[in-house]
């Protein structure tokens, strides 16, 4: 009989907004969480017993009870609360993965006493992902979609040229990326107080952009290693940082044709193909955990 290999299950996509309600001054968190369990489940996929099956419903059910019980103080911290609630609760259940995405809005600053009005901040999405044994963490945090550019501070020159090869060297380009970006917090048991969620990825978001912005670069892999060492060396919480950077080439409009010089002025933004330039920052000492794909 062929044998069940690694498995999970669970409900993807719970998406749960929660407001806070402080006099006329509202806040606001808007989660997609997907829960992952596994553990005893092999009467289950082997013979067709349920007897160790919370039903995935009542995973859903369970975000939205902690959401209003609990509130959300941050992505993180609501995923350690449910993490460690199906695995204490459900003898079956050994390890619990609970993957958050978290939208941002922006309050709406008016005039009036009323401050219940956002928007939602472009397409940067926060992510979380916090998994548990019964014994150990593991967090990794992150964000996906922060869209950076520099006008300038920017060559690509110096590499290696074969028959194939026609991109001229450039002194002086546009570096445009979109950042996703996954960074381990060492937390891992429950002896140590946990980082403060909020402020690390305040902190961790900040280095990415300041990093990005003042690094003379002369490679997109160049930058992407200044980007996660930034965050190394700065977040002693922070052990591993996995960033992976589409470089959106911005290529020089030929204006020739027209009569015209082009002065590093006007550019054509392709949106594909793009290089794709991934890699991983360690703390010394650290192993890379974060997946690589
Ligand atoms: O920063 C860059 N890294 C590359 O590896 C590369 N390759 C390429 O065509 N353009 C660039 N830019």
């Amino acid at each position: 009989m062929p044998t069940l290999g690694p498995n999970s299950y669970g409900k993807a996509e719970t998406r749960v907004v929660r407001v806070v309600r402080d006099g006329a001054v509202h806040h606001l968190k808007d989660l997609n969480v997907s829960v992952a369990l596994s553990g005893e489940m092999a009467d289950v996929h082997l013979r067709g017993s349920n007897a160790n099956v919370l039903p995935t419903d009542t995973a859903k059910n369970t975000v939205y009870a902690f959401a209003k019980e609990h509130g959300i103080a941050s992505a993180e911290e609501f995923g350690i609360r449910l993490a460690r609630h199906f695995v204490t609760s459900q003898q079956p259940i050994h390890r619990a993965r609970i993957r958050i995405e978290e939208y941002a809005w922006e309050r709406i600053e008016t005039a009036g006493r009323a401050k219940h009005s956002f928007a939602r901040r472009g397409q940067e999405v926060r992510t979380a992902q916090v998994s548990y044994d019964g014994r150990c963490w593991e967090v990794v945090s992150g964000l996906t979609g922060l869209t950076v550019l520099n006008t300038t501070d920017s060559e690509f020159w110096g590499y290696v040229k074969d028959r194939y090869t026609t991109l001229q060297e450039a002194r002086d380009r546009i570096l445009a990326t979109d950042v996703h970006a996954r960074w381990r917090y060492g937390w891992s048991d429950d002896a140590r107080p946990a980082p403060d969620w909020e402020r690390g990825h305040a902190e961790a978001r900040g280095h990415l952009l300041s990093a990005f912005a003042e690094t003379y670069s002369l490679s997109l892999q160049q930058t992407l290693y200044q980007m996660g060492a930034r965050v190394i060396e700065r977040r002693p919480e922070i052990d591993e940082v996995r960033l992976s950077l589409p470089n959106q080439h911005h290529f020089l409009v030929d204006l020739e044709p027209f009569g015209l010089t082009n002065d590093n002025e006007v550019y054509f933004a392709a949106d594909r193909p793009y290089g794709l330039i991934e890699a991983t920052v360690l703390r010394d000492g650290a192993e890379p955990r974060i997946p690589t794909d």
